[in-house]
């Protein structure tokens, strides 16, 4: 990765990029938790940081886990906001339908991504500036088929 940023942190098991061009940090469990099928749980990371201000830090899914077991994380993408020094912690979804989930400390749980972010100053407007292809369409208003483009798009969702 050509951008690193400092970030200080306490941690007794610190986030690591499992190669060095990885985008997300991997999280460990710092508690053992059993997620029955469907349930969730908030498990802790011994992790807290300090980003500098203009940076945030999300909280994502491992796809492994995912397409493997059906966890995923919540609230992904989890915020962790540039001021807080609390705990990071990760709250996990067991999506399977019949299969509990152990989670043992140590364990590899969530990643994350820390990433420069802009803040918006909202101007109060009678009218957005129009213009655009998509104007309010929105919500699968493409359609799912390949060849949708933006001039079919007016016969409607296929
Ligand atoms: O997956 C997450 C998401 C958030 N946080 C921490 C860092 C973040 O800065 C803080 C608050 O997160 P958020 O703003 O998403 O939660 P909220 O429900 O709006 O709480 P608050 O009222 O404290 O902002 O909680 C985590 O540890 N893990
Ligand atoms: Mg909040």
């Amino acid at each position: 990765m050509t951008d690193v940023v400092r970030v200080p942190i306490t941690a007794s098991n610190p986030p690591r990029y499992a190669h060095d061009d990885d985008a997300g940090a991997d999280l460990h469990a710092a508690e053992a938790a059993t997620l029955l099928p469907g349930h969730r749980a908030l498990i802790g990371t011994g992790v807290a940081i300090a980003l500098p201000e203009g940076y945030a830090a999300f909280v994502v899914p491992r796809s492994g886990l995912a397409a493997k077991h059906g966890i995923t994380v919540v609230n992904s993408p989890g915020t962790v906001d540039a001021g807080y020094r609390g705990e990071i912690k990760v709250t996990l979804l067991n999506t399977s339908l019949d299969q509990a989930f152990e989670v043992a400390p140590g364990d590899r749980i969530a990643q994350l991504i820390v990433m420069p972010v802009s803040r918006a100053v909202f101007v109060p407007v009678d009218e957005l500036p129009g213009g655009t292809v998509r104007g309010a369409n929105g919500f699968g208003s493409t359609g799912v088929a390949a060849e949708a483009t933006a001039a079919g798009q007016a016969g409607g969702a296929a």
